[in-house]
């Protein structure tokens, strides 16, 4: 996935072309062939261009694609990735992409004229949507809304009706999709998310960036699934970074026969003081007129005051959980290399009844870390990092990891100095040799080799 970004960070294509010129690069990747750029630019020189380029035009495609091969773990990823981006081609996830890019490229705020919702070319298709007009509270300019709900409930239908589609016929959305819409002065980002049983794992991780919450409810589905969804909405609305948060509750599908009105609803659960309820066809064409449910609109826009009138308390919250996330995921991270180191040095010694795996002799593992630490031979290699692959015993993944840490792939991430690395694995060593072992590392002894993987070089 790193050879592919900077593919696409080089080559720059235009929008309209990115999901093209990814499956080419996948497809030729397939056949065993990488594509080198064409465009003379380096990517070494980071312009502040490339910067919004990625964030921007790419972030969504591969945050997308990344979400989907996490979630279902696909044997031959390049082939997954390639029907993935055929998918996303003829669905209409394709227009997403170029809907973001067109949102950010309004390159200064519009003029508001007060009280007036801001009509552009790219916001012409949505600007009745959940608009401010006449509101006394002053929107935010950006916030972030999970749309979550079980399957088929009709999260994705909503979305696209609301950005113009009408007569949307989306497929089953696989993982995570960002819709941003230009509201007014403000960008409204939706996280429109899977509601499969596998895909729901993946929610939680987007909880703590949200700003306010849409659960849509198919108010029509059978006994069994109602009340599933009604139980996956209270856990939800419930868990400690989204309780409090302004919520919707749409009780979709109300042109059905089946349908449950409100009153039966609140028979089964108890709404919390942050949610409110209402009752909808989200489908343009299930409505009596065959167009949009004007109700969406002001439910849509009650919701945004909500959010708007505390904005100041959500956004700070909102920022010290995700700093919370991000500090736990790299605490796991971190817990989860140290294992792996473990099991390395485990490995190289024979250690806690582990086998010697993947041992180079010493020539070939000083010069397996100089490449890996982008040099060309083992002599460039100063005297610390030779040290660091003996101490490494000359295992293969030890040594990825120690390379990792002195050159993470991630700009973000700490480089380490080789007196670091080493006095690290010096400490992991001594741990192996007092015999912490940790139980998931002697089970993957058990399954026979390094599990799970999930280190990040080379990987995004
Ligand atoms: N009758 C009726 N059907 C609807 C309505 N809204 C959505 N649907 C249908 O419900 C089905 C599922 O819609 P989606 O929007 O794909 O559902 P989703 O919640 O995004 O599903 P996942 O992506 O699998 O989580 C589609 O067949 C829609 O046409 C509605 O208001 N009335
Ligand atoms: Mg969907």
């Amino acid at each position: 996935m790193s050879g592919a970004i900077t593919y696409m960070l080089i080559e720059q294509p235009e929008k309209g072309k990115i999901i093209d010129v990814l499956l080419n690069y996948f497809t030729q990747l397939a056949a065993g062939i990488t594509l080198t750029p064409t465009s003379k630019s380096t990517p070494t020189k980071t312009r502040s261009m490339d910067r919004l380029y990625m964030a921007k035009a790419m972030s969504p495609v591969f945050t997308k694609l990344m979400n989907m091969v996490l979630a279902l773990r696909p044997e031959n990823v390049e082939q997954y990735i390639i029907g993935c981006l055929n998918d996303m081609k003829l669905s209409g996830d394709y227009d997403i992409v170029e809907e973001v890019l067109n949102v950010e490229a309004v390159p200064t705020a519009p003029e508001v004229v007060e009280g007036e919702p801001v009509v552009t070319e790219e916001t012409a298709a949505t600007e009745t949507v959940g608009s401010t007009e006449g509101d006394d509270v002053a929107m935010p300019a950006k916030m972030t809304i999970l749309t979550l709900g079980l399957s088929l409930s009709g999260k994705t239908t909503m979305l696209k009706a609301i950005q113009g589609d009408p007569n949307p016929t989306p497929k089953p959305t696989v993982g995570f999709v960002p819709h941003a819409l230009q509201l007014g002065s403000s960008v409204v980002t939706f996280y429109d998310l899977g509601g499969g049983d596998s895909i729901r794992d993946i929610w939680p991780n987007y909880y703590a960036e949200t700003h306010g919450l849409i659960y849509v409810l198919d108010s029509s589905s059978d006994d069994m699934t109602f009340k599933d969804a009604c139980s996956v909405f209270l856990e939800s609305v419930s868990s400690p970074a989204l309780a409090g948060k302004p919520c919707l509750l749409i009780l979709n599908k109300k042109d059905l026969p089946s349908y449950r009105d409100t009153e039966e609803v609140l028979e089964t659960l108890t709404l919390p003081p942050s949610c409110t309820i209402c009752e909808l066809t989200l489908h343009p064409q299930k409505t009596p007129s065959k167009s949009l449910d004007p109700e969406i609109d002001v439910n849509l826009s009650s919701l945004f005051n909500r959010i708007a009138s505390d904005f100041s308390t959500i956004s700070e919250r909102v920022d010290n959980d995700v700093k919370e996330q991000l500090k736990k995921e790299e605490d796991e991270k971190k817990a989860k290399d140290k294992r792996v180191m473990k099991k390395s040095l485990n490995k190289a010694y024979s250690l806690n009844g582990f086998t010697p795996i993947d041992i180079f002799t010493p020539s070939d593992g000083y010069e397996f870390l100089a490449q890996e630490v982008g040099f060309m031979k083992a002599e460039e290699l100063v005297e610390e990092g030779r040290e660091v692959a003996e101490l490494c015993g000359f295992q293969k993944i030890a040594m990825m990891l120690a390379a990792g840490m002195k050159e993470p792939v991630s700009k973000k991430k700490k480089r380490y100095e080789w007196s670091e690395i080493k006095e690290y694995i010096q400490e992991c060593k001594a741990e192996c040799e007092r015999g912490e072992v940790d139980e998931e590392a002697f089970k993957d002894v058990e399954e026979g080799g390094v599990g799970g993987g999930g280190f990040d070089w080379g990987a995004v």
